[in-house]
């Protein structure tokens, strides 16, 4: 049995991954790490009672639970917060999945170098439709180039999500800068001035409960293409997750991605 800390743990993300373990008798979730200020901080050290989480050990301080497990899973939401996870999995040689998206160019880089000491897996969306959509839109864009068609990517969350663009819809503008010929990203149209032929528009709407919507747009003359990825519950996110700790729990180094775990 794959034994697992979950870092974020009584996140929207944290208590999805959780619920689903319930069903997946190949592996447990052994211990949870919280934010040092969190709402349950008297539980901080010890076993809890929250929904979800009976019997299940609570802690701020993930080296305390570390030998304990196989594998973390890092969806705190704080890339300062994950990169510390990191480099403590990296010192203890335990391989760690993360899901927290919002990195700097530069902490991407920091967890390239930790993955030369133990497994990373770095992926801003772990779903199985996004992955594909990833490929879809490199399909699109190569085949679209020179065609006259433009790409704008607009992605829509719920309120409460604290970092804009999403990771994924920044994957995809990468997935799209790398098939054409040097383009700006924008995030605001206001004013005027029509559009340059090197922008693409990274837009994001925030409202509700939405889970997760992904749309690209190739804008031609006479026809568009629209490729869309919905997600409607976080199990999607949460059963990539688990996945994902699976695949990595024997790997020694290395820094993976999404694609790796599905073959894609
Ligand atoms: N890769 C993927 O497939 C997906 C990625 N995400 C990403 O996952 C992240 C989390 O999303 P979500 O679950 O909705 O966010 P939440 O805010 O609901 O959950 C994050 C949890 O982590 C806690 N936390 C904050 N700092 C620390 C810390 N230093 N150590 C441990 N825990 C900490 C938060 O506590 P507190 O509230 O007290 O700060 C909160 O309980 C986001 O970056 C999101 O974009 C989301 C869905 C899918
Ligand atoms: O914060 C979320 O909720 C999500 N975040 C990820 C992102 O930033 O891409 C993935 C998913 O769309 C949900």
């Amino acid at each position: 049995m794959i034994k697992v800390v979950i870092c974020g743990a009584l996140g929207r993300m944290g208590r999805a991954i959780l619920q689903t373990a319930l069903h997946d008798a190949s592996l447990k979730i052994v211990a949870g790490v919280e934010h040092p200020d969190c709402v349950v901080s008297p539980d901080l050290g010890k076993a809890v009672n929250i929904k979800d989480y009976e019997g299940v050990p609570l802690t701020s301080r993930l080296e305390e639970v570390l030998p304990m497990c196989h594998v973390v899973i890092e969806f705190s939401g704080n890339t300062e917060a994950a990169l510390g996870h990191a480099k403590l999995c990296a010192e203890a040689g335990k391989p760690i999945v993360i899901g927290t998206t919002g990195f700097t160019e530069d902490e991407v880089n920091q967890l390239k170098e930790l993955s030369e000491k133990t497994a990373v897996l770095l992926s801003p969306n772990m779903s199985l439709g996004v992955n594909l959509l990833f490929r879809l839109v490199q399909i699109a864009t190569q085949s679209l180039k020179g065609k006259g068609f433009d790409v704008e990517i607009v992605e829509i969350h719920h309120r409460f999500k604290k970092d804009a663009p999403s990771g994924t819809a920044l994957k995809l503008y990468e997935v799209v800068n790398q098939q054409l010929d040097e383009t700006r990203r924008i995030s605001c149209r206001d004013g005027i001035s029509p559009r340059k032929e090197d922008e693409v528009g990274v837009f994001a709407i925030r409202g509700g409960d939405v889970v997760g919507d992904h749309t690209v747009y190739f804008l031609g003359f006479g026809e568009r293409l629209e490729l869309t990825h919905r997600a409607t519950s976080r199990e999607t996110f949460a059963r990539g997750a688990l996945e994902a700790a699976k695949w990595i729990h024997d790997k020694e180094k290395g820094f993976y991605n999404m694609f790796d775990v599905l073959g894609l």
